[in-house]
């Protein structure tokens, strides 16, 4: 398919709102904002539902290593209170013991934290395969009519940065921002417990340090998406260019393709920088915060010691515990950045995910009727009316039928609609009004798998996969014998040329075809075509990229091709068309012309006038 490999612009954008196409906004609306959280929060539960036991598991670990870590300053509060007291008094036992106390929290903290982050990567590892595998099957199912809108290089970029942007976050920084969170709390509730005062001031602290949190989850929130939004226009321009060089260089786009790609690069960086702004005023104010408090809880804590309602240990504690507390604070802000970011992206993956297919898979699909030695393959398209999405009509009533075998050529006028009645007879979208017939059955009642084997469409591209010439022409038929694959090839006239190839049928044709000609890759698609042995056939542009050798070549080869079954050919060229059993003349999604070569010729319509340019052309 074309449209699958080039991104589109123009008329695409500005079709159908889909769900996915709010990633492209960097502020979104209070409602719609929530509705995408719900949307992400819900993958996400998606995700680690099937987790649940080694999410238990690291849960238990990391309260483990908290409580070992919360455990030091309450024994250096216990050792200089009591412990050393008693050594005074002879008793050697107290200090032995919250020493081997220290030690034991020490190991034991350290030992759950390993644990625990070798069980979150564990956890961490499997959701992103799981993640990854959904995204790639999504864009699978969806229809030719998303794709056409959603440009491949936004694909990429959901494939790429932002399942980058959740490993980042899942591979450390949940972990960190978890036992960083209980930290605190543990921290705060240890406070609480050696010296009520102390944690009221600590508590009076944490309001600036809750307000700047805000600030910066606000800012950063917005800034953070619009990076994620410069960064996947980047990288679709990137994309764009690349897949389109060909027509880059040969209309010589190159200084305006720069240009665009250095602006977006400019936005890319000015998001960038943004967040380092904000990064950059949050950190620093946390660290500020942090440390007039310690100095507070030295200032009262000292006042008190003085006056002997603090024990010398606990202020050390309260110290150790103020100083500690703000610790993690900061460590999770720099890991709501990777949160931010994976925020972002999980709720563009979200959406992708959310996407429905508009070609549905009917719930009871009718069988085709068996062949009974009567002519199969016949197309009715019954009063169609389409349009794209809630774009203007296309097709405003076409009513067509084209019995088994016939071999049609459509014709008309650029943006008449002829590859629309390709896409619709293949059913990469369905009517908006009337219906497509396959031998009396309506294309939507089809199952999918009866629909792809009954009618093949081989476009203008020719797309050939990596892999041998072999394997291309098996996609036809798979599990097709090495037999069957050469008489196919032989068909269209193809063998030849492949036996001539290096390693003959082994050979790796490389991505997109690079070392096949134009002519030979459309044969090698009509031996695919051949041996997928479709009722019906739908050939669109297929000569088109071909020069006058060539297009013989695959002349003959057509000619094989289509011989006993229906077949639609959408043809610039009017040498393919001569090999028709009829034509239809489009114009504005209408039938205008509708007869036999022979009879259109003879005629004075805009077949002949085509027809007689051409016979010019030749001379
Ligand atoms: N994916 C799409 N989304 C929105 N509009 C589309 C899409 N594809 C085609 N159109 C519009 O539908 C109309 C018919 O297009 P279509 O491709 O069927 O014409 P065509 O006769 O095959 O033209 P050509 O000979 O240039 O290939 C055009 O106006 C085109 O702009």
């Amino acid at each position: 398919m074309t449209a699958t490999t080039q991104p589109t612009t123009g008329p695409a954008d500005r079709r159908r709102p889909t769900d996915a196409a709010a990633d492209d906004e960097t502020s979104l609306g209070k409602e719609a904002s929530r509705s995408v959280r719900r949307r992400s929060m819900h993958l996400l539960g998606d995700l680690l539902r099937p987790h649940k036991k080694a999410l238990a598991w690291a849960a238990v670990l990391v309260v483990a290593s908290t409580l070992g870590q919360v455990a030091g300053p309450w024994l250096v509060a216990v050792a200089i209170d009591q412990a050393v007291p008693a050594l005074q008094d002879g008793s050697v036992t107290p200090l032995v013991l919250s020493g081997a106390g220290y030690l034991a929290a020490a190991v034991l903290g350290g030992v759950a934290a390993g644990a625990y982050v070798r069980a979150a990567a564990r956890i961490a590892q499997a959701v992103l395969l799981d993640l990854r595998r959904r995204v790639f099957r999504q864009t699978q199912r969806l229809s030719l009519e998303f794709h056409e809108s959603y440009t491949s290089g936004r694909i990429i970029s959901r494939q790429t940065s932002d399942l980058e942007a959740l490993r980042e976050l899942l591979d450390g920084g949940l972990t960190g921002v978890v036992s960083s969170l209980l930290l605190m709390v543990f921290t705060f509730v240890s406070l609480l417990l050696i010296d009520w005062r102390s944690g009221l001031l600590l508590a009076l602290a944490f309001i600036p340090a809750w307000l700047l949190t805000r600030w910066f989850q606000r800012m950063s929130q917005r800034f953070y998406r619009e990076q994620r939004t410069a960064s996947a226009r980047l990288i679709v321009k990137f994309v764009e260019t690349m897949t389109g060089m060909r027509a880059v260089q040969a209309f010589r786009r190159e200084p305006t393709t720069e240009a665009d790609y250095r602006k977006l690069g400019e936005d890319y960086r000015d998001a960038n920088l943004q967040i380092f702004g904000v990064n950059g005023r949050f950190q620093p104010g946390l660290i500020l915060i942090g440390n007039l408090t310690v100095v507070a809880a030295l200032a009262v804590g000292g006042w008190r010691v003085l006056e002997g309602t603090l024990a010398v240990g606990a202020l050390a504690a309260v110290l150790l515990y103020c100083k500690r507390f703000f610790q993690p604070v900061q460590q999770l802000g720099m890991f709501y950045n990777s949160f931010q970011s994976a925020t972002a992206a999980l709720e563009k993956v979200s959406g992708l995910l959310a996407e429905e297919p508009t070609v549905t898979e009917p719930a009871d699909p009718t069988p085709l009727p068996p062949a009974d030695g009567q002519a199969r393959g016949e197309l009715r398209l019954d009063h169609v009316r389409f349009q794209y999405g809630d774009g203007p009509v296309v097709l405003p009533d076409l009513d067509l039928t084209i019995p088994g075998g016939q071999t049609v050529a459509v014709v008309g006028t650029t943006g008449a609609g002829k590859s629309t009645v390709a896409k619709l007879v293949t059913r990469f979208y369905d009517a908006s009004a009337g219906a497509v017939r396959l031998d009396g059955v309506d294309v939507r009642d089809l199952a999918s798998a009866d629909l792809r084997k009954a009618v093949v469409m081989v476009t203008q591209e020719a797309y050939l996969f990596s892999g041998s010439v072999r394997e291309n022409i098996a996609l036809g038929r798979p599990g097709a014998t090495q037999e069957e694959i050469e008489a196919a090839a032989r068909a269209v006239g193809a063998h030849e040329f492949v036996l001539d190839m290096p390693d003959g049928y082994d050979t790796d044709v490389n991505k997109r075809g690079g070392r096949v000609s134009a002519g030979q890759r459309q044969l090698l698609s009509f031996a695919r075509a051949f041996l997928a042995d479709p009722v019906v056939l739908v050939l669109d542009e297929a000569t088109s990229s071909l020069d006058m050798p060539g297009e013989r070549l695959v002349q003959r080869g057509l000619q094989t091709l289509l011989a006993d079954r229906t077949a639609i050919i959408i043809a610039h060229r009017l040498s393919t068309v001569a090999i028709a059993d009829r034509v239809l003349v489009m114009e504005h999604g209408r039938i205008v012309e509708d007869g036999t070569p022979a009879e259109l010729i003879e005629g004075d319509g805009q077949y002949a006038r085509l027809h007689e340019a051409w016979q010019d052309s030749l001379v």
